[in-house]
């Protein structure tokens, strides 16, 4: 909000929770959702006086090809930097979490062995500041969700985690270099490390979050992670403030647009024959929908949280993962589920046009089903999770005892071969 370019990388093994760390949940919000509501409400509690201009691009990495999230447009590098990228306008919370949601729907995800909704891209979301007092002052703030590695599975999986290790091992290359003070810096070596380079090159504030597993199988990339995390620590940023010239600002290009507006308005006025009614709305809402991207300090901040942001995410996260539809039920708890599960099962066949086993008058969807499903979800996730943690415990515990059976029969065969020599020979 004062100037300086910032970024916040969660780096780690997939299914670690970065995702989680950036997104969060409704009751836990992450990173992401956190920060946006606290850019708002620095706005509303700024006492001077000053005025803002928010964008939000969003981007991912996939394969190797940077792809815009919010269109079709093709990004591409001119020197260090990527141009044709989509940027919205925002004036809410709201308006934020809609670009991002519409996004998340075009992101890259997948199935693999340890994550059901595992990032098969790098995601990199940016909100980009313009604010105007005395000067005007322009910064970014990104938000760089990495692929996590992920060894196996089909060929398409494995295509993409090859690119992922690739780009990884790049950006861990530069974090080294970096580290160790090195003049050149291979930013070239992947899209990933050169789409970062704003961020890595000294002129931001960096935050570097790494995720691990705590099992035992995956030490080898446990202790991965946390050399990059040492490194990282050691790469020293010098940011600056950035200011930008008033006249190629975001604020005054939304001010001379609507300037203009003004003036195509008072025109029509004077002169009532020569625009339609209809067209004189058009005009008039355009004015509306500019001055309210022009941000002043002081605006309250509404709403303050905004549940659609999680609930999209969770919707597709489960649509992926819903469990087959059992014909025959044992127990209560089992009814309770089954039915909302058989309506979405129907309401999904119809908005197919599949035809469907049960008539579809007998099970119309139910506003709540979906929530009552998740709900549910939840409870089985969490079980998961918590049977996960205590498989991981006892493999532990089987390979120490493993470990001390074959030192003990060890110790036995020893004692048995000594035994046998010295025993004197029978008659
Ligand atoms: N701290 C946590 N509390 C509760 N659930 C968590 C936590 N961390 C991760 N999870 C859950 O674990 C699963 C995997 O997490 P997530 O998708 O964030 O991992 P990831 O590191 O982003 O994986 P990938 O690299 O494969 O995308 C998700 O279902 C997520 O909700």
């Amino acid at each position: 909000m004062r100037g300086y370019h910032g970024a916040v990388v969660a780096y780690g093994q997939t299914a670690t929770g970065k995702t989680h760390t950036m997104q969060g949940t409704p009751q836990e919000p992450g990173l992401i959702p956190l920060a946006v509501e606290e850019c708002f409400e620095y706005i509303e509690l700024e006492e001077t006086e000053c005025v803002y201009a928010l964008r939000v691009s969003y981007l991912e990495v996939y394969n190797e090809t940077v792809r815009d999230l919010l269109s079709d447009r093709t990004p591409r590098f001119v020197d260090d930097r990527i141009e044709n990228v989509t940027e919205e306008s925002v004036a809410s919370i709201g308006d934020v979490y809609a670009v991002i949601v519409r996004g998340e729907q075009r992101r890259h995800v997948g199935s693999t062995d340890a994550n059901a909704r595992s990032s098969r891209s790098h995601a990199i979301l940016r909100l980009s500041i313009e604010s105007k007092a005395s000067t005007t002052l322009t910064a970014t703030l990104s938000f760089v969700d990495l692929a996590g590695s992920e060894k196996g599975g089909s060929a398409a999986r494995s295509r993409e985690g090859k690119y992922i290790n690739k780009s990884l091992h790049a950006l861990a290359l530069v974090v080294a270099k970096l580290a160790d003070g090195h003049a050149h810096i291979p930013y070239r070596d992947s899209k990933l490390t050169r789409l970062l380079q704003p961020a890595l090159g000294g002129n931001a504030r960096v935050a570097v979050v790494c995720t691990v597993a705590l099992a035992p199988e995956a030490a080898e990339e446990t202790a991965a992670t946390l050399m990059f995390a040492s490194r990282a620590k050691k790469v020293v940023q010098t940011a600056r403030k950035n200011s930008v010239v008033d006249a190629e600002s975001q604020i005054a290009s939304y001010r001379a647009q609507v300037d203009d507006l003004k003036g195509q308005l008072k025109a029509a006025r004077e002169q009532p024959a020569s625009l339609g009614a209809d067209e004189r709305a058009a005009l008039a809402a355009a004015l509306d929908q500019l001055e309210r991207l022009i941000l002043r300090s002081g605006r309250p901040v509404s709403p303050k949280r905004d549940e659609r942001f999680f609930a999209v995410g969770r919707r597709r996260e489960r649509s992926r993962t819903l469990p087959p539809v059992k014909d025959s039920s044992s127990g209560e708890e089992e009814i309770a589920v089954e039915q909302p599960l058989l309506r979405i099962k129907a309401a999904i066949e119809r908005a197919l046009g599949g035809s469907s086993s049960s008539s579809s008058s007998d099970t119309p969807l139910l506003a709540d089903d979906t929530a009552f499903v998740l709900q549910q979800l939840d409870k089985v996730e969490a079980e998961n999770r918590n049977l996960k943690t205590q498989v991981s415990h006892l493999t532990s515990l089987l390979h120490a005892r493993e470990a001390e059976l074959r030192k003990i029969k060890g110790g036995r065969r020893d004692l048995l071969i000594s035994g046998t020599l010295r025993t004197p020979p029978l008659g």
